[in-house]
């Protein structure tokens, strides 16, 4: 889905200035302080160069000393002989030191902060978008975003944060060389802005690559998620090396990816240093044969493109990882802003629904985006309180799309639901959403205890109240486990059956309280005994609660208050079980015929 999105495009600076961007978002104060931090760094290291000009003038008796740097000294009190020079330099270098530390602690809080920050609202950004949205995205690639990219947008700050202070290094060097030879640092800002022009085809091989690199990481991503979570099929089907060796494949596209890229940058260093070389000899050739320079100033110009040459180079490598980590960047910006377009409406004010009347579907309609034809038309229908409604139907008549829409978790693109009477627009849907309790299908369960997989539905529930919910869900199974309620069950619940899953899932939408009961029943046979088990549950319910089933079994059918047949998308006939069964008309999938006749 994010590969779709990307456009490569602007330029190197441009996509530099959005690290930046992000870090002056994330604090301005302390952006501020670190920006300036910097500059007091590089102007301390100016300084001291500065004074790198009068000492070498004591040590080179015979020259003039530099006069505008003696006027500047003199002009600020400091001193100018030997050992006054040395000290303010030593004092300068132990300035900096500090500052140097200080920065270090500043940056690292704040980076670290950052891109937990990032994290967290990314994540947050999905949790709240609505699930029609959701439930089509490619769940690899998110994890992949919220992992490694998040990496990527890490190492992007810090190469961003360490080019800028580099550059501010840079400007102070600049200066220092302008002062002593004005058209000697013009000569060096505009080689520099040549060499940065040149390496535009560097540039943007580095982003391009780094795009791939976004790719190759989804892949991998994507492998290690499926491979795990089908490791039973894939054990039954004996496709372990198959998994293997895809993993494989995509870490070589990975080695390829990451080679280039050490490539491309290696060549970069590589042609930086030679044209830095050139630079140097030039800038000595000018100074002596055109300039004149004197030696102090000659020797400080070397110095400084001694310095500047391997900064230049850092710059240059950090301006390629910057690129390189840009695309992860603009997939956050897009994915962050794509969740909030989809986002859930808060409701104002928590409150839950109490059900006292009953739910009322009116001229429902609901078509899903990627598809043609609509999944529901034209529904109306009524679910009374505290009865049993069961929903039948063949696969892909919609009776989950409509136990969707009846949960809240998908708006209808036509009709209205009310609820007592009251319609449940864009911003009641969260409200009724958490005022009902679900039990899908395939019940998912936290790799934690018992107790904690109950407490997720209700927080400040007692043992008293996990035990009842236990009881009314017939789960006392739990209460002869070893450990009992502290019984750890597994990734999804595995050290489990698939009854007892069933019946933990029922317990935790008991322990809701809530006054409707979603129930989508397990296609999978369970034994008659646990069937039995969990009927019983809902028979002991029945008539306290709202419940809707989503009806798999005869029984369910049987003992429900009223039953809905769906076919294709609409309402094909509402009645109880025994009109229905009469009823000629009524689209009864054929597993309920063949129960029937069994009987
Ligand atoms: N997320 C989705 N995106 C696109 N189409 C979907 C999506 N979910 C369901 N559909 C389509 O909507 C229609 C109704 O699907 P739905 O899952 O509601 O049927 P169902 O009656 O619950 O089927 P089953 O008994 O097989 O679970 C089907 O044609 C299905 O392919």
């Amino acid at each position: 889905m994010l590969r779709r999105s990307i456009v490569a495009g602007g330029n190197a600076m441009k996509q530099m200035l959005g690290f930046i961007q992000l870090i002056w978002r994330h604090s301005r104060a302390k952006t501020i302080t670190l920006f300036a931090l910097n500059l007091i760094s590089s102007v301390t290291e100016g300084i001291g160069l500065f004074l790198l000009v009068p000492l070498l003038a004591h040590l080179q008796k015979d020259q003039p000393t530099s006069g505008g740097i003696s006027g500047w000294l003199e002009t600020l009190g400091l001193p100018q002989s030997l050992s006054g020079l040395l000290a303010l330099f030593f004092a300068l270098v132990v300035v900096r030191s500090m500052i140097s530390y200080v920065r270090t602690l500043v940056w690292q809080d704040f980076q670290l902060n950052l891109i937990d920050t990032i994290r967290v609202n990314s994540f947050n950004a999905l949790l709240h978008a609505n699930w029609n949205w959701i439930s089509n995205l490619k769940k690899s690639d998110h994890s992949n975003f919220l992992i490694n990219e998040v990496d990527r947008i890490d190492e992007g700050v810090t190469y961003t944060m360490d080019f800028c202070t580099g550059l501010a290094a840079v400007l102070a060097y600049v200066v220092v060389a302008a002062s002593l030879s004005f058209q000697m640092a013009v000569i060096a800002l505009l080689v520099g802005a040549a060499v940065m022009f040149s390496m535009r085809a560097q540039h943007r091989h580095a982003r391009d690559l780094g795009e791939n690199l976004g790719d190759a990481y989804e892949d991998m991503q994507q492998v290690v998620e499926e491979g795990l979570s089908s490791i039973k099929l894939t054990k039954i089907l004996g496709n372990e090396d198959r998994h293997r060796n895809l993993m494989a494949k995509i870490l070589a596209r990975l080695r390829s990816q990451q080679f280039a890229f050490a490539k491309t940058n290696a060549a970069a260093g590589a042609i930086f240093q030679i044209v830095i070389a050139l630079v140097l000899v030039g800038f000595l050739w000018v100074g002596v044969k055109i300039l004149e320079l004197p030696l102090p100033s000659l020797m400080i110009l070397v110095l400084i493109l001694a310095r500047l040459a391997p900064m230049l180079r850092n710059m240059q490598n950090q301006l390629n990882q910057i690129l390189h980590a840009w695309p992860a960047l603009r997939n956050l910006d897009e994915i962050t802003k794509l969740a909030k377009d989809h986002n859930d409406i808060a409701p104002n004010i928590l409150q839950k629904f109490d059900l006292k009347d009953g739910i009322t579907l009116d001229n429902i309609g609901f078509k899903y985006q990627s598809r043609k034809s609509a999944a529901l038309r034209d529904i109306s229908l009524r679910f009374p309180a505290r009865k049993t409604t069961a929903i039948i139907g063949a696969s892909g008549a919609g009776k989950s799309t409509l136990a969707d829409i009846v949960m809240g978790l998908l708006a209808p693109d036509q009709g209205e639901m009310l609820v007592d009477g009251q319609l449940i627009g864009d911003e009641q849907r969260v409200n009724w959403r958490h005022s009902l309790a679900y039990v899908p299908q395939d019940v998912f369960l936290f790799h934690d205890t018992i107790r904690n997989n109950l407490l997720w539905a209700n927080r400040g529930a007692d043992d008293a109240a996990l035990e009842q919910a236990l009881q009314r869900s017939a789960a006392q199974f739990v209460f002869d486990l070893d450990d009992g309620l502290d019984t750890v069950v597994g990734d999804a619940g595995l050290r489990l059956s698939g009854g007892e899953r069933q019946r933990i899932a029922l317990a935790r939408a008991m322990l809701q309280n809530p006054s409707v009961l979603i129930l989508d029943e397990a296609t999978s046979a369970l034994d008659t005994k646990n069937e039995m088990l969990i009927r019983q549950s809902l028979d002991q319910i029945h008539g306290d609660m709202t419940i809707i089933v989503i009806g798999h079994r005869l029984p369910t059918l049987e003992n429900a208050d009223q039953v809905v047949v769906l076919h294709d998308g609409r309402v094909n006939a509402v009645g109880t079980w025994a009109e229905l069964s009469k009823n000629p008309d009524a689209a009864i999938p054929q597993e309920f015929k063949i129960d029937e006749t069994q009987e």
